[in-house]
């Protein structure tokens, strides 16, 4: 037994994320932690609320709530909807939380007796209506490059150029949008992440086995123009971790974030009752973290701090943390010729999809089209189309055939009788060659590739089916019909064992009316009579249901738009 700790980007707390951010992050590492699980591993699986930053506190005031308030309910939002979609993490923790300060601070005063924090002047920008700096999106005004008349203090949202606060001409104030502005000196302290610029690079270097879009983006970071660059990690703001011997300053979000992972498994430890031991076994080297594999999920904006800024602060400490054995990132599920965007309202969101179609549909559809090797498209047609195939007349009608077949002429327990021919031999070879793809897919954490071999085994029953055919063999062969139906509800307990990690809502379903255990097979033909003759199951009320064209139409009509 292994042990794996796995976390996925943590989501950040504005709004109700859409079915990208669940494709690109949250969803594969639950794929990633059920499947470790099933088969008999030590699992960690950690997401939390991404909680500070400037957006949390506008989204905040938009809501006229306070933003602590806010974020609470926030959270309490997405954590009842990812419970919904079955998303299984050992806890959901907040970046706001007690731990997460404690350890924010504890880094930076780490870093700081190394020497690898600078205490910097800066010239902000300072409302005086306000009262207070304006720091990135608390700042609007004129682009200088392109014109844009609403362009943010960090970045133009029309031509993409990265700005600071001071480039903007006719600058005004995001909150109260007063122009009475002016520029003052304020210190601020940078991270010097060009002093472990070698350190990082070796390190990125030693990553032979990642995924080229996460090494080729940490490179790209490391050798653009002056190389890997000293980045500022405080702000001026109330909502945030506080910069000890600096008040009225918060550290920038992109910094506290990742530290939250390791906050996260202390806030389970506090949840439980279980003292500081348990945690750190999963995060510290010298307290048994040592045997521990730890893989990151993120989107490919994301990357970049998890290969360069969080490593730079883990190394940067001189403690020994654990640092990530494998980053999988992706690159974006587009929306119907678009991009998904929750700041405009487009696309589907999590609870939109959860109002329409049970969770397992969406799971299948965005897994089995994870965006890996490029960008990937959601259409309504394509995902009508392929749950209609996979999971309706594929998977649905697999079991629904079998069970109701066995029903009718042997009644609900495993019948009796017959014993294998050549083509039930073949079947669990050609199983066996299947079920070997799938795990090393799984194991690599291709997750495409992991489908489309589950969509294969699937299909294997379904061939066999076709070719036994037992409602013709019952005519003439009672005993040899019964071994099939008994082999074909065999198959359903193994359907169940494997689809588990995919679709773990019907799984689970299929393995109650199967009155069946969740052991993962490593011996197909033992798998395959492991439920004997006599054995009582149920048959599954309909598992899947097809999508009607006026279904699909409605929904395509309903989502083009903007959310309110
Ligand atoms: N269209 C997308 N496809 C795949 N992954 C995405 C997409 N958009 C965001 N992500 C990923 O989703 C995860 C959670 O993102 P986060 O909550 O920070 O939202 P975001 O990146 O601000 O996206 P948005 O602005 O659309 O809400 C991150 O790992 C991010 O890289
Ligand atoms: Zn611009």
């Amino acid at each position: 037994m292994a042990r794996h700790l796995i976390t996925s980007a943590i989501p950040y707390i504005n709004g109700i994320k859409h079915l990208g951010n669940l494709v690109g992050s949250q969803l594969p590492a639950d794929l990633y932690a059920r499947y470790l699980r099933g088969r008999g591993n030590e699992v960690m699986f950690l997401c939390a609320t991404d909680e500070h930053g400037t957006p949390a506190e506008l989204a905040a005031a938009k809501a006229g709530l306070p933003v602590a308030e806010f974020c609470a309910r926030m959270h309490e939002v997405q954590s009842d909807i990812a419970s919904r979609f079955g998303l299984s993490f050992d806890h959901f923790g907040r970046s706001s939380s007690d731990r997460n300060r404690g350890l924010t601070q504890h880094f930076a005063q780490k870093l700081a007796e190394n020497g690898l924090i600078a205490e910097v002047e800066e010239r902000q920008v300072y409302s005086v209506d306000d009262g207070r700096f304006l720091p990135d999106r608390y700042i609007e005004g004129t682009c200088p490059n392109c014109g844009y008349d609403k362009a943010r203090g960090d970045q133009c949202e029309n031509c993409t150029k990265q700005l600071d606060p001071t480039d903007l001409i006719d600058p005004r104030s995001a909150i109260s949008g007063s122009t009475n502005l002016e520029v003052r000196t304020t210190k601020h302290l940078y991270l010097r992440q060009s002093v472990l610029k070698e350190e990082i690079s070796a390190w990125i270097d030693s990553k032979t086995d990642w995924p080229i879009l996460t090494t080729s983006i940490a490179r790209k970071w490391l050798n653009d123009g002056d190389g890997l660059r000293d980045r500022g990690i405080t702000r001026d703001l109330d909502w945030g971790v506080p910069v000890p011997g600096l008040p009225g300053k918060v550290f920038y979000v992109w910094f506290d974030a990742p530290i939250e992972y390791i906050a996260c498994a202390a806030e389970l430890a506090d949840a439980t009752g279980q003292d500081d031991a348990f945690w750190r076994r999963w995060w510290r080297t010298d307290e048994g973290a040592h045997d521990v594999t730890y893989t990151q999920f993120m989107g490919k904006d994301n990357v970049p701090f998890h290969t360069l800024s969080f490593p730079a602060t883990l190394i940067g400490s001189g403690e020994p943390w654990k640092m990530v054995d494998y980053i999988k990132s992706f690159n974006y599920l587009t929306y119907d010729g678009g991009q998904f965007s929750t700041s405009q309202g487009r696309g589907v969101f999590m609870d939109q999809a959860l109002s329409i179609l049970p969770a397992d549909y969406w799971r299948w559809w965005l897994l089995s089209h994870a965006p890996e090797g490029s960008d990937a498209e959601f259409t309504w047609d394509n995902f009508q189309q392929s749950v209609n195939k996979d999971l309706a007349d594929v998977l649905g009608n697999f079991v629904s055939r079998i069970t109701k077949f066995a029903r009718s002429k042997f009644g609900e327990t495993v019948p009796q009788g017959g014993a294998w021919t050549e083509r039930e031999t073949a079947l669990a070879a050609a199983l066996t060659e299947r079920l070997r793809a799938y795990e090393d897919f799984m194991d690599h954490r291709e997750v495409r590739k992991a489908a489309s071999e589950l969509r294969a085994i699937w299909v294997l029953g379904n061939e066999y089916l076709q070719s036994a055919a037992p409602w013709a063999t019952f005519k003439t062969d009672p005993q040899a019909a019964a071994m099939q139906v008994r082999l074909g509800l065999n198959l359903i307990r193994l359907y169940a064992i494997l689809s588990a990690p995919f679709i773990p809502f019907a799984a689970q379903t299929l393995r109650e009316a199967m009155g069946a255990d969740a052991e993962w097979p490593d011996d197909v033909t033992a798998a395959l009579t492991t439920l004997s003759p006599g054995h009582a199951f149920a048959v599954p009320e309909n598992l899947f249901a097809k999508i009607t064209d006026e279904q699909r139409e409605e929904w395509q009509e309903r989502f083009k738009g903007v959310r309110d």
